[in-house]
């Protein structure tokens, strides 16, 4: 099953002027499958993924997510579907600084409201479990090392079990070592979870171990 279809997406940016910043890009990404997004700076890497993740609803084409239409939804359908389908890893990990890391995962479930404040925490601490991470859960964000930051932020992006987990970027603002810890737990969600990703990356070592490689050039896909 196709978690996430794009179908002909066209978009245009019209300030300064007005150019095309997507041509025509169609794209699917299917259960458990872990794909890639490369392509030189300026090619529309990370506008893509801000019309793919709902971000962005100022586009031409048509999205699906889990085989159903996305596009044309209500501000507030989007936003459900943002928090509870998507999750979204940065290259900068946006924690509250002055939360402690469990907070920090808790609070996008929080803000769903679909499940007990108990429940969340019980969850939240099994997330930071699987990530080897769950001693981390008392302390302060502002506390720990930039690589443990982003896997509480990828922690977050899975709390309230995501069909897809997008990411722009993940490892750009980390060393060798922590850009390794963060892509085999990319790989472990995909392969021992069936978790579908979509990362756009710079690094062809990274990529090229994911499943699949989509290569854009100037707003288009070559490959
Ligand atoms: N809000 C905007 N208004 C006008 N042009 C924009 C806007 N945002 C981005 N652009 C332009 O659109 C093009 C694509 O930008 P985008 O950030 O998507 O590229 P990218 O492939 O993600 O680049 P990088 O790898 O450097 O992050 C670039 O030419 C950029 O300057």
């Amino acid at each position: 099953m196709n978690i996430l279809e794009a179908r002909n997406i066209n978009k245009y940016f019209k300030k300064p002027v007005k150019f095309q910043v997507l041509h025509d890009i169609s794209l699917s990404v299917k259960a458990g499958e872990f794909v890639s997004i490369m392509g030189k700076s300026g090619c529309g890497k990370s506008t893509l993924l801000y019309v793919l993740s709902t971000m962005d609803t100022d586009y031409d084409g048509e999205l699906f997510l889990k085989e159903e239409l996305i596009t044309g939804g209500s501000p507030n359908e989007l936003a459900f579907i943002r928090n509870k389908r998507i999750g979204f890893v940065f290259q900068f990990h946006y924690l509250l600084a002055e939360f402690s890391v469990l907070d920090n995962v808790m609070l996008p479930a929080l803000k769903l409201g679909e499940k007990t404040t108990k429940e969340i925490e019980q969850n939240a601490i099994e997330k930071l479990r699987v990530l080897g991470i769950e001693k981390l859960a008392p302390k302060k964000a502002a506390m720990i090392s930039g690589g443990e930051k982003q896997r509480v932020a990828i922690a977050r992006a899975l709390i309230n079990d995501p069909s897809i987990i997008m990411g722009d970027e993940p490892t750009g603002n980390l060393d060798s070592q922590n850009s390794e810890n963060v892509f085999n737990i990319f790989r472990n969600l995909s392969d021992e979870h069936g978790l579908s990703l979509l990362i756009v990356t710079h690094d062809p070592d990274f990529a090229n171990r994911t499943d699949r490689i989509i290569q854009m050039e100037d707003g288009r896909i070559i490959g």
